[in-house]
């Protein structure tokens, strides 16, 4: 049995429903003897038959919610699980506001703008607490009224049927061989997509490797741990609804779908666009355009993609490029249909 597991969101937020006593059965675990969250805190441990919970940081208990409304002088409140009904105008003049948020990180955008749409709720003065809660959007475990009664409050009403998160933000990927063109599209579509009115961050190989990756040299690790950077930064950017362009040779298919994971589970669905600059090994080798192949057959570099070290061909790609006999401009805008489109 492995010593330690490292839960993700869902998991912890199911040890919290059971801790908390919002559902009566222990989670399901993969085996382990100590269990941690996202921060590495230890939540519970396992005797390989009955779970112990040490403690859930993240999940305030629900008795102990109630307690502090109380204080406030908020005895049995009126509650809404979910989004805001259409018409906010019958809501009492307290509400507390029961999110569903298992599964999506404290800092979802998502979650956010969740909590953000009670705003108009919150006009005439009206109390509005809103507070993420460890049950599943769109598929709570437990009954909206008792879900309510664990926070000491009455259900007034829901509104579960949580659309899948999308923050509209997109990370787009363009990978391929060094000279394939990924610099010079990504930059064309850097233009079109501000002419199209987004805004963008450009984490271009060379740059990244002055900055982000700075002392990374191309072992098969090194290059692994330069892509999941640039990976998780265009996360960040796009689980806020930005859009970030990424252009490493990034050779690697498990790592490329390491990224695809973590852009989605920050930005939603369909928030990765992976685009295969698809030239050719001899193409890219006749442009030569850094004389880098040239010096590689001479063995001057060792490990250099496509000449002594592999170039997994993506068979996942949302857009593959075919750059010979072709304009940037054409290319990019083909790459500008696979993101917006998409
Ligand atoms: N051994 C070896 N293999 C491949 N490329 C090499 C190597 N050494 C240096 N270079 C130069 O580094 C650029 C590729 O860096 P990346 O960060 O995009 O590579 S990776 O995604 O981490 O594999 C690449 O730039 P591009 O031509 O823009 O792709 C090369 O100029
Ligand atoms: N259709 C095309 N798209 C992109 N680059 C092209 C195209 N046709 C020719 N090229 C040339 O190929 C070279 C690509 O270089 P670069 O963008 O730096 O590649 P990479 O970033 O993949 O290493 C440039 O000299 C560019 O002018």
């Amino acid at each position: 049995m492995p010593a330690r597991c490292r839960l993700g969101d869902a998991q912890v937020a199911a040890v919290a429903r059971f801790h908390h006593g919002l559902v009566d059965a222990a989670p399901e675990l993969p085996p382990a003897e100590e269990y941690e969250d996202a921060q590495g805190v230890l939540v519970g441990t396992s005797d390989g038959e009955d779970l112990t919970i040490v403690e859930v940081p993240r999940w305030e208990a629900p008795s102990a919610v109630a307690a502090r409304l109380r204080e406030r002088g908020w005895e049995s409140p009126a509650a809404w699980i979910g989004a805001p009904p259409a018409d906010v105008s019958a809501l009492p003049p307290r509400l507390l506001v029961l999110l569903p948020a298992a599964g999506l990180p404290a800092d979802s955008a998502a979650l956010a703008q969740r909590a953000a749409a009670w705003g108009v709720a919150r006009a005439g003065g009206r109390e509005v607490v809103v507070l993420p809660v460890p049950v599943t959007p769109g598929s709570p475990e437990l009954p909206p009224g008792d879900l309510a009664a664990a926070y000491g409050a009455e259900l007034l009403g829901d509104e579960p049927g949580a659309a899948p998160l999308g923050t509209g933000g997109r990370v787009v990927l363009c990978t391929g061989l060094s000279g394939a063109g990924k610099s010079t599209i990504a930059a064309r579509v850097v233009e079109l997509l501000v002419e199209a009115g987004r805004t963008v961050t450009l984490l271009d190989g060379d740059e990244v490797r002055h900055h982000l990756s700075a002392g990374l040299g191309f072992s098969r690790a090194d290059r692994d741990t330069n892509v999941l950077r640039i990976g998780w930064v265009a996360a960040q950017i796009a689980k806020h609804g930005g859009t970030a362009v990424c252009a490493p040779i990034a050779p690697y298919a498990e790592v490329r779908s390491e990224v695809r994971r973590e852009v989605e589970r920050q930005a939603g669905p369909g928030s990765f666009v992976l685009v295969h600059v698809a030239t050719s090994l001899t193409e890219c080798e006749a442009r030569d355009r850094k004389g880098l192949y040239a010096r590689a057959r001479r063995g001057e570099i060792p490990a250099f993609t496509g000449i002594s070290d592999p170039y997994e061909v993506p068979v996942d790609a949302e857009v593959t490029v075919e750059t010979a006999g072709r304009t940037v401009d054409e290319c990019a805008r083909q790459v500008l249909d696979g993101v917006l489109g998409g």
